[in-house]
């Protein structure tokens, strides 16, 4: 039976956004930072990681990778639907994005952010950023956010594998005793206290994964990894406190003590983006290597089939949810699933209040 996903005639994804080119590179921070209050020296350095790599993210292609993906997974099982993609930062930008939708005649989509959890930067601020685009674009179709993904199987067993062949990838002797080092992208604790509708979200949804992944990762090798949870790519001032401890302190910490193997397992990112290639494999690598730590790091969930599927039961929940169905929805761990629509205040922005789609404020 084809799955129904009326009332939608398209899905978008929605991303970050990130350059192609060397000339690319400081326009995209401009876009990233307008109004971020970031200062000067963080945009040089970060502007470096970006030229490092010839002036092209890793994020683009992730994200065209995951589109044809996603086009695939639908066509097998029978969902004929067209599939867009929009960014905050980058080209496709989401205006161009929702007027070439418009000229295509859609009307109803339903949105996949690629922010597995809830912050300002993963969920309200891209809300606001659809909601912009749709006031620019006149006659834009409606668009409806799906929701948060951190705790649904597709994403969880994605990341049970790659941690455990990455686990496989250390020396034998090394295994048992080696440490699983969750990492996401550092936040100033000021947006970790306003995420999600009660705030502390974004730690508690990370905390969540890491602990399923631990206890999933004991059911297949017998053994419960030491773990903690990790933060990278700090920004801002130096005087605005951010979560940590950052990955580099922590592996110093660990190598004046136990001195285990440690698994890098990016829990905070759906593919390889900037922060993954340079900050964990360039910058946390050398750390580790400097230390003398033996060091792997896991895949993120990129076009893993799971995660890809996730996507189609995601969309096809929202439907049968807008169709005024019951569903059952998907999710494992300590936390429930998350909710379609935010309440007021969800994610709330440090600067005041914005349009954004997607709540009830
Ligand atoms: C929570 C979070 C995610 C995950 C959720 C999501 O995926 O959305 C994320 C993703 C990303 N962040 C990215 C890049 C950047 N983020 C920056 C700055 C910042 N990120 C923040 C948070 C997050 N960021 C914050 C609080 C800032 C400070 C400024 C502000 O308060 O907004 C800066 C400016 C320089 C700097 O300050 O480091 C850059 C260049 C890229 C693209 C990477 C690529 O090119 O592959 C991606 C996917
Ligand atoms: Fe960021």
């Amino acid at each position: 039976m084809q799955p129904d996903v009326t009332p939608y005639d398209a899905l978008l994804l929605v991303s970050f956004g990130g350059p192609e080119k060397p000339e690319d590179v400081v326009p995209f921070l401009e876009n990233v930072t307008r109004g971020r209050g970031i200062p000067r020296e963080r945009l040089v350095e970060v502007g470096e990681h970006y030229f490092g790599f010839g002036g092209k993210s890793p994020i683009n292609d992730q994200n065209r990778a995951l589109l044809a993906a996603i086009r695939e997974d639908f066509s097998s099982n029978g969902i004929d639907l067209p599939v867009y993609w929009g960014n905050r930062n980058w080209d496709p930008y989401l205006a161009d994005t929702l007027a070439e939708m418009k000229r295509d005649g859609i009307k109803r989509a339903a949105c996949f952010v690629t922010s597995a959890y809830s912050s300002y930067s993963g969920c309200r601020q891209y809300r606001e950023n659809l909601a912009e685009a749709s006031a620019a674009v006149e006659g834009a179709p409606v668009l409806d956010r799906l929701r948060h993904y951190f705790n649904h199987p597709g994403f969880i067993t994605a990341m049970v594998d790659a941690s455990l062949s990455a686990i496989a990838e250390l020396p034998h002797e090394a295994r048992d005793d080696a440490h699983l080092i969750f990492v996401t992208h550092s936040i100033p604790t000021a947006m970790n206290e306003a995420s999600g509708p009660e705030g502390s979200a974004y730690v508690d949804q990370h905390r969540s994964v890491a602990e399923e992944v631990v206890e999933r990762v004991r059911l297949e090798t017998g053994h419960r990894h030491r773990h903690d949870l990790v933060y990278c790519s700090r920004s801002g001032s130096p005087r605005t406190p951010w979560l940590e401890p950052d990955v580099n302190d922590h592996l110093e910490e660990l190598a004046a003590g136990a001195r285990p193997a440690v698994v890098l397992v990016p829990i905070g990112f759906i593919s390889d983006h900037m922060e993954v290639v340079y900050d964990l494999d360039t910058e946390a690598a050398a750390t580790a290597e400097r230390l003398g730590l033996t060091f792997a790091r896991a895949a993120t969930a990129g076009i893993d089939p799971r995660f890809v599927a996730m996507v189609r039961d995601l969309l096809v929940e929202r439907a049968a949810v807008e169709r005024g169905e019951e569903v059952s929805r998907a999710a494992v761990g300590n936390l429930p699933a998350c909710w379609d629509v935010c309440a007021a205040g969800c994610c709330a922005n440090a600067k005041g209040p914005m349009p954004a789609l997607g709540g009830r404020d």
